[in-house]
């Protein structure tokens, strides 16, 4: 069978999904075909006689004029990969295959648009990111710029927002907030603040461009005029329901965040909902953990931990510290005469008074019953331990006001001193219990 040659029609390119360029060697375009439209955002005509370094994403322009130079001196590039900005500001990742053609002196190149499953890549890479910081972050502090830093890599976020409600769900702590560039003024906050709230209350995500307040409830107008020219707004919803707000903001208007990044964050911010959820629930553990449900004082095991940090502390600095152990004396009859209830109070009361006894880098650990201990930092005399127990002692004695009932304890407190008394935990500690209980003795005796 005869077949015949085929010479395609000029045009024939333009049916081309991927864009085919030619630019001259400056990097000018000569030609582009029409798939340029849909992938740059730009008609053709207003390509041709532009340099194409001008449309590269500021950050990729010395490596792509770097290919560009080695592309003309005879290397072939399949496979290199650069960004564009589009006509609208947006961003699109392509893959090129370009080619030097000495006789023409142009470089041939085609443009596949890869920005897809670029955004498919960078959404696996942060839930797998967000799903390691919550393990490596030790607290929720500490995840939260670590999620900024995720989510910067998705999109640009100079301005960032973590909004929770507190555990009555009436109002929003923001533990997390970088305003970005121009946000200083108190308006401006208050709008933000008002925005994260309707947020957090609808469940619905919210994005704000200057021109596009549409939507929003007339009490929000002035608001969305206030803060960031693009605004963007998630619900954090996990499992239990929305337990806030995140939101990312662009300081200039051009690109602004379009409805793909609304979708793309959206799916992004449940991970993050239940990421916190997971670190505060891990937090609360801890804390249930080392510490007395009652009072809310650290408990025996903090202490011993506390007590370990502050021996190897001493040993290091040569610099001591002192234990006191305090028992209420004749608590029981409190408990029996008028409730346990009364004696759970009366008990958180003098937790509260030990504890403004003493400085904040001291710690005062409730063992359990009516038994206190405080680890008193640095206190290495016993007179300087001496002056706190004096200083306890005239606090608890004072009446506790319980109801409409007075009460009064007396406590005994015994010392010890490190080195002196002891050096582990267990020896001070014994030491001390030692002589809270010859105190307690000799004021029965008396
Ligand atoms: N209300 C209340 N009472 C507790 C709690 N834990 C222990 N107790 C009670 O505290 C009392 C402590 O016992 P003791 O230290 O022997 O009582 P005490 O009368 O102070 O004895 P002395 O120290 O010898 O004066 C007991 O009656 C326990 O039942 C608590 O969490 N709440």
């Amino acid at each position: 069978m005869e077949t015949r040659a085929f010479t395609p029609p000029a045009g024939f390119v333009d049916l081309l999904l991927d864009a085919v360029c030619v630019v001259d060697a400056e990097g000018r375009f000569l030609f582009v075909s029409a798939a340029c439209e849909r992938i740059f955002g730009y008609r053709p005509e207003e390509m041709v006689g532009t340099l194409m370094i001008d449309m590269v994403a500021p950050e990729d322009r010395e490596r792509t004029l770097d290919a560009a130079r080695k592309i003309m001196a005879g290397d072939c590039k399949p496979n290199f990969e650069n960004c564009y900005l589009r006509k609208d500001g947006s961003r699109v990742h392509i893959l090129w295959s370009a080619r030097w053609s000495q006789p023409n002196q142009v470089r041939i190149a085609v443009a596949h648009d890869i920005t897809e499953r670029k955004r498919a890549e960078a959404l696996q890479a942060a839930l797998y990111a967000i799903s390691e910081a919550v393990h490596t972050a030790g607290d929720l502090c500490s995840l939260y710029p670590q999620i900024h830093c995720i989510i910067n890599n998705l999109l640009p976020a100079p301005g960032f927002t973590i909004a929770l409600f507190d555990a009555t769900h009436e109002h929003l702590d923001f533990p997390y907030h970088v305003p970005g560039l121009d946000d200083a003024s108190a308006a401006s906050a208050a709008a933000h603040h008002a925005l994260c709230e309707h947020v957090s209350r609808t469940g619905q995500p919210l994005l704000l461009k200057r021109a596009s307040p549409a939507g929003l409830p007339d009490s929000l107008r002035d608001a969305a005029e206030q803060v960031a020219p693009c605004w963007l707004g998630l619900p954090l919803a996990s499992g239990n329901g929305v337990i806030g707000a995140l939101v990312v903001m662009e300081m200039s208007d051009s690109p602004c965040y379009t409805e793909r990044d609304q979708e793309l964050l959206q799916f992004v911010s449940t991970q993050i909902a239940t990421a916190i959820e997971r670190k505060r629930l891990h937090s609360q553990l801890r804390h249930m953990a080392q510490h007395d449900a009652l009072t809310g004082l650290p408990n025996r095991m903090l202490l011993l931990d506390r007590l370990d940090t502050a021996l190897a502390r001493a040993r290091r600095d040569i610099h001591g510290f002192s234990l006191l152990y305090v028992d209420l004396d004749k608590f029981k009859p409190i408990n029996d005469l008028h409730g346990h209830e009364t004696g759970d109070k009366l008990l958180q009361e003098v937790a509260r008074r030990i504890s403004h006894c003493v400085r904040d880098s001291d710690t005062v650990a409730r063992l359990g019953g009516d038994e206190f201990v405080v680890l008193l930092d640095r206190a290495c005399l016993m007179g300087d331990a001496e002056v706190v127990a004096e200083k306890i002692s005239a606090e608890l004695c004072s009446a506790i006001c319980v109801r409409d009932l007075q009460l009064f304890i007396t406590p005994s407190i015994g010392i010890a001193v490190y080195p002196e008394h002891g050096d582990t935990p267990q020896q001070l500690l014994r030491y001390a219990d030692d002589a809270m209980y010859q105190m307690k003795k000799s004021q029965r005796t008396h």
